[in-house]
């Protein structure tokens, strides 16, 4: 019930359905045109709508996904915790469900999920949409209680499993950080990742080579196995949008002029405060680049003082497709992992500028372990970017050396990523036919 997390797992069932695995889909009602349009037609998969509860006092009526929230920061402990109300028609459904299931993916977020799992001996898989790298140092941080230095919140900790990288303790949420941790988003924090610990496996959105130190470490942790099947946006097939939408026409009219752009966009659930946005808005005029600013409120004015340099979107668009085109040729993003896969897969350099959430680790990952990205100095979970500092990161990424690098980088593990996802002998397809032989083959034997 995010859109950061639905669209992966809904690529994940393509991956699936090409398999011969049928599915049945379990969604909400307010949820399920996103997911209708998002499977290919004819595909062999069932929706089961279960109803979403109407009756919590922080959430307004009809609001089923993060992204519609009036603020996902106050809000989303609030609206996680309601979803365990889904439970009880989640398993009537599910005890009727013929035939019986195999096995059982689900989101991360959804740790009742776990106990339905268990109750009715179906195998569950966890989808949590984090990176290797990311699930990895939280763990070691967490488990050697580094945060709990003297250190201040921008001081560098080496974390001593994982030589050379280094965090600090504003990478990471409040509750990890507090000795005495309380309040709704903890109470969250200990179902969502404790449940985990009895599920069949990890299903993760990556692909070994981008991370193998962090690949192997999960891995040889303990009896359940982190399978690395990504980067999943490659399951969608490249379609070309007809009629082109109006900034994919200007990204066309850019590639006669012969223009590289900075593609600007923050994901589905940022909230950014509108000092901060005009900062964003002067730090882009200011760097003279052209850029397409996806956005999901704020950014008046601008386009008219840039005239043709820039244009500013203010609904949902095919990200993907915006990556793909070859005019585009630097991703300014919050780095949510599903924003650096696409950028990684498209060969597009990366202007980190993490918000929320684990964004701060998947910075770190992009700037300094596959140093596919530059940082933007003073972002972070409190940062404030000024205007100057944006503008500079911006030219250097678009017309300097580093950028030179970063975006060779780039275009390095875009060839790797789709070698990862190749029919037959991509690691990624080898991961995932194994699991399925694990899960559905196994089961097979045994009927
Ligand atoms: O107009 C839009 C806006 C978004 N997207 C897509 O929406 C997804 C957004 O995902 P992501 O880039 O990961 O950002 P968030 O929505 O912020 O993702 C949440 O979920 C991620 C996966 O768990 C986490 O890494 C992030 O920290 C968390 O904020 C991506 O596939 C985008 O391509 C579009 O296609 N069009």
């Amino acid at each position: 019930m995010s859109k950061g997390h639905t669209i992966p797992i809904l690529h994940l069932a393509r991956l699936l359905l090409r398999r011969q695995i049928s599915l049945t889909i379990f969604t909400t009602p307010a949820n399920r045109p996103f997911i209708t349009a998002s499977l290919p037609a004819g595909a062999a998969a069932s929706i089961v709508e279960l109803p979403f509860p109407h009756d919590i006092p922080e959430i307004p009526a009809g609001v089923e996904s993060t992204d519609k929230l009036p603020s996902v920061d106050s809000l989303f402990p609030h609206f996680a915790l309601a979803t365990e109300r889904i439970r009880p028609d989640f398993e009537s459904a599910l005890e009727n469900l013929r035939p019986w299931p195999s096995f059982m993916v689900s989101d991360g977020f959804l740790w009742w999920t776990e106990d339905s799992a268990e109750k009715f001996g179906i195998p569950r898989l966890v989808f949590h949409g984090m990176s290797n790298h990311a699930a990895s140092v939280s763990r070691a941080v967490a488990g050697d209680r580094l945060l709990f230095g003297p250190e201040s919140d921008d001081e560098l900790i080496a974390v001593t499993r994982f030589p050379g990288v280094r965090v600090c303790k504003s990478d990471f949420e409040e509750s990890a950080r507090s000795l005495d941790p309380k309040g709704p988003f903890y109470d969250f924090v200990m179902k969502a990742f404790g449940a985990p610990s009895r599920s069949y496996g990890y299903i993760m959105n990556s692909f070994y080579e981008f991370e193998p130190v962090f690949a192997d470490h999960l891995n040889g942790l303990g009896k359940q196995r982190y399978y690395s099947v990504g980067p999943l946006c490659l399951a969608e097939v490249d379609d070309v949008c007809n009629p082109k939408p109006a900034w994919i026409k200007w990204l066309d009219e850019k590639l006669v002029e012969g223009k590289s752009v900075l593609y600007v966009a923050f994901g589905s659930q940022a909230e950014i405060s509108e000092e901060q946005l005009e900062e964003i808005a002067r730090g882009l005029e200011d760097s003279e680049v052209d850029f397409l600013w996806v956005i999901r409120k704020g950014g008046g004015g601008l386009e008219e003082r840039v005239k043709e340099r820039g244009i500013v979107v203010g609904e949902w668009v095919d990200q993907r497709g915006i990556l793909g085109h070859v005019s585009v040729g630097g991703f300014l993003s919050h780095c949510g992992w599903n924003s650096v896969m696409e950028g990684v897969c498209a060969g597009v350099p990366m202007l980190a500028w993490p918000m929320m959430a684990e964004q701060p680790l998947n910075a770190r990952m992009v700037a300094e372990e596959v140093k596919v990205g530059i940082r933007v100095e003073g972002s972070g979970r409190t940062g404030f970017v000024r205007r100057g500092a944006l503008e500079n990161a911006v030219r250097e990424l678009m017309a300097g050396e580093k950028g030179k690098e970063v975006r060779r980088n780039a275009k390095e593990y875009a060839k790797k990523a789709r070698k990862a996802m190749e029919e037959g002998n991509g690691s990624s397809w080898k991961t995932l036919n194994l699991l399925i032989d694990e899960l559905c083959n196994k089961k097979e034997d045994a009927r």
